[in-house]
């Protein structure tokens, strides 16, 4: 497995935001997380790239310590806010990416995915609008050739005919080099299309987690599966309403 979660808990002082949560995530699988706002989503990924510990229970990434395969360039994880460095150039941001990821990192596949864009090398990340910012975060992820990519909400800034398009290549990534994905997202249409696996995570719990193929027939059958977890779990945490 190129991921594992056993368990795994995350408290934040007095409050749960994830319990018991067990996965398995194999070579080229490209996972669809969904939940509703503070179900647990960025901290599930989070915890799985080490950047927070777990109050109980076990992550293993490739084998290993989250925080230990990360230092590895192994993993790619894009933020929810896509991060970038206001003050450098998109090609700072290239020669900063290749330059931590000596080994890995597609010079080639970075700069014509820029191009495409039409991102100006020269310019400042500072100066780009938000969907571009994510571009770019999203560029130097997939360049990285990662074995597992971790993205909160990758395509929640882009334009209908961009989210397309990186899905598209996520997918071609997870089938072409076995890359393994995680993407959270709130559109359950971009799950039917690209995801082989579904997790759907309602206060902090996993409410259904499985092989797209094994739950339903059609993405309109999957979308009336999301949305009727979804809603039980809304009315179980209303219960007068
Ligand atoms: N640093 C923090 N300190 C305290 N509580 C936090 C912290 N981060 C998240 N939480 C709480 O944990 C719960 C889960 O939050 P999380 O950000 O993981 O949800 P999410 O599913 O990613 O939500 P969204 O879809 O809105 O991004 C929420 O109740 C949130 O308020």
């Amino acid at each position: 497995m190129i991921l594992e979660t056993e368990a795994l808990a995350k408290r934040y002082r007095r409050r749960w935001a994830l319990h018991d949560c067990t996965l398995a995530v194999p070579e080229g699988a490209i996972v669809g997380l969904v939940g509703p706002n503070g179900a647990g989503k960025s901290t599930l990924l989070q915890l799985i790239v080490g950047l927070l510990p777990p109050t109980s229970g076990a992550v293993r990434v490739l084998g290993g310590p989250p925080a230990t395969v990360m230092r590895s360039g192994r993993v790619g994880f894009v933020a929810q806010d896509a991060p970038t460095y206001a003050g450098l150039t998109v090609a700072d941001h290239l020669n900063l990416g290749a330059g931590l990821n000596p080994h890995r990192w597609d010079a080639v596949a970075a700069a014509s995915r820029i191009d495409r864009l039409g991102l100006p090398l020269r310019q400042r990340a500072g100066g780009l609008s938000g969907g571009q910012r994510a571009q770019l975060a999203l560029t130097i992820a997939l360049s990285k050739r990662p074995d597992l990519l971790i993205l909160d909400e990758p395509v929640a800034a882009l334009d209908p005919l961009a989210r397309r398009a990186f899905l598209d290549e996520t997918a071609a990534a997870a089938t072409a080099a076995g890359t393994a994905v995680v993407l959270s997202t709130h559109l359950v249409a971009d799950l039917a299309h690209v995801c082989t696996q579904v997790v759907v995570l309602a206060g902090g719990r996993v409410r259904l987690a499985s092989a797209i193929a094994e739950l339903c027939g059609s993405p309109a059958e999957l979308e009336r599966i999301v949305l009727d977890q979804l809603t039980q779990a809304a009315a179980e945490r209303t219960p007068n309403s």
